[in-house]
């Protein structure tokens, strides 16, 4: 894969762009894509997938930028949605609804009644009330829901638990003990469809056991259904592989593909099913940065603290999981400014202790540095808010040489449409 983000004599590029130049043009907080990089990564599940049938279901909620969507739609992605807001951004970006699976644990009769107008692909369903719920909704519209359950394999996915999805205290899908008894009251509605089988065990893995341990559980549920005259079309292997933030090496996709083929062909009830992947983070988190300047570096006996323009507003994971994305000046150059060499807690502008975007980072470090933090391009502008006031950043997607801007900053009037004060 090649890496979108390098140096050229000192300084930080996406792609062929100076981040120097995009920080003055465009200003800062700002996130910085790579077309090249979303491209890349889309083609490494499509190519290693290309002999099974299989649909990749792009998880948008990693990063739902329309410019990400319409480009990962041209290459043929499907997508993978968790709202109706999601599947209206697929839709206004010119993805295709056939493509489109509906994951979530709440969807509500709206969302359902649109995604069945819309024709969705499939609904992943996560309990026996929401096949009900589901139902009545498909026979007021006098249509046929397309449905898979989302089973809980209770394995442990080795990840952070708030991103740990399918052991049994999750409050995500069946439990794989009661699947069966789930599908044949799913079977017993009048206007559902059952066409897969869905299991998702959590983000950010960097091993495949956990994945083919649940396939191994699934495709065991997949053969008692068999047995009870209940075929699928599709099996559903939910989110893709962890990657590299920290020197962690991703599970190889071709490896990944070869194993779930072995799988699948040694049994006659699952050696025709397709395949269907919801990646999201392995897409989008190396396919981009957060831009960030460094406001003041403040030193006190006990700690060296950067105070940047960036906040757990911005980029909430550090804040949430602890979790740990690469920090460094965008510019190396030695341009012979006095700098502080320290151990740098890189903190942002928000009321919160828990504000910060790295802890102890040795970094040398002057007022007016420009940051770059890394793998930021998932699960970075779609969990950002609007916390103390803070206009959401800039999104911007380098193409070659080419910066464009695909999201203007939120203005600071935009953050109080729709708020009225009271009559008096
Ligand atoms: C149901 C579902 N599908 C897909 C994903 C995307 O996962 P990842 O970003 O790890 O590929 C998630 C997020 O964990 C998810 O909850
Ligand atoms: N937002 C999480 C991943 C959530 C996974 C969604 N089920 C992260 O940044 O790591």
């Amino acid at each position: 894969m090649t890496n979108p983000f390098v140096r050229r004599d000192g300084v930080l590029h996406a792609e062929a762009v100076d981040l120097t130049e995009v920080a003055r043009i465009h200003g800062t907080p700002c996130y910085v894509y790579s077309r090249q990089a979303f491209t890349e990564h889309f083609n490494a599940y499509q190519q290693a997938f290309a002999a099974q049938k299989a649909l990749v279901c792009y998880a948008l909620k990693a990063n739902g930028n329309l410019a990400v969507l319409n480009l990962l739609a041209r290459l043929g992605a499907g997508f993978d949605i968790v709202s109706v807001g999601e599947l209206e951004r697929v839709l206004a970006a010119g993805g295709d609804a056939s493509r489109v699976v509906f994951s979530g644990v709440a969807k509500r009769e709206d969302e359902m009644a649109r995604a069945l107008s819309a024709g969705i692909k499939c609904f992943n369903i996560e309990s026996v009330p929401e096949l009900d719920r589901l139902n009545t909704v498909a026979a007021r519209l006098g249509k046929r829901a397309p449905i898979s359950l989302r089973v809980n394999p209770d394995v442990d996915a080795n990840t952070h638990p708030y991103i740990s999805t399918g052991l049994k205290d999750n409050k995500f899908g069946i439990a794989i003990e009661d699947a069966e008894a789930a599908y044949l009251h799913a079977q017993s509605l009048s206007h559902l469809d059952i066409v897969g089988v869905d299991c998702h065990i959590g983000s950010q893995l960097t091993t495949l056991t956990p994945f083919l341990d649940a396939l191994d559980r699934v495709i065991v549920l997949i053969g008692k259904l068999a047995a009870q005259g209940i075929t699928l079309k599709h099996i559903d292997l939910g989110g893709g592989v962890g990657v590299d933030y920290q020197g962690e090496v991703p599970p190889s996709l071709i490896e990944y593909a070869a194993e779930v083929r072995r799988r699948l062909d040694a049994h006659d009830y699952t050696r025709s099913l397709s395949v269907i992947l919801e990646p999201g983070r392995s897409i989008a988190a190396n396919a981009g940065i957060l831009l960030t300047q460094v406001e003041f570096v403040k030193l006190s006996d006990a700690k060296a603290f950067a105070i940047v323009d960036a906040g757990m507003n911005d980029l909430i994971r550090p804040s949430l999981y602890q979790a740990w994305q690469r920090i460094e000046r965008v510019d190396e150059q030695d341009d012979g400014k006095a700098r502080t060499q320290a151990s740098f807690d890189i903190v942002g502008p928000v009321c919160e202790s828990g504000d910060f975007l790295g802890k102890e980072r040795e970094l040398s470090l002057a007022a007016g540095d420009l940051l770059a933090v890394f793998s930021a391009g998932a699960y970075g502008f779609t969990m950002a808010s609007n916390y103390n006031a803070r206009p959401r950043p800039a999104e911007l997607m380098v193409d070659g040489n080419a910066c464009h801007v695909v999201r203007e900053r939120e203005t600071i009037a935009s953050l109080w449409h729709g708020e009225h004060c009271l009559p008096h």
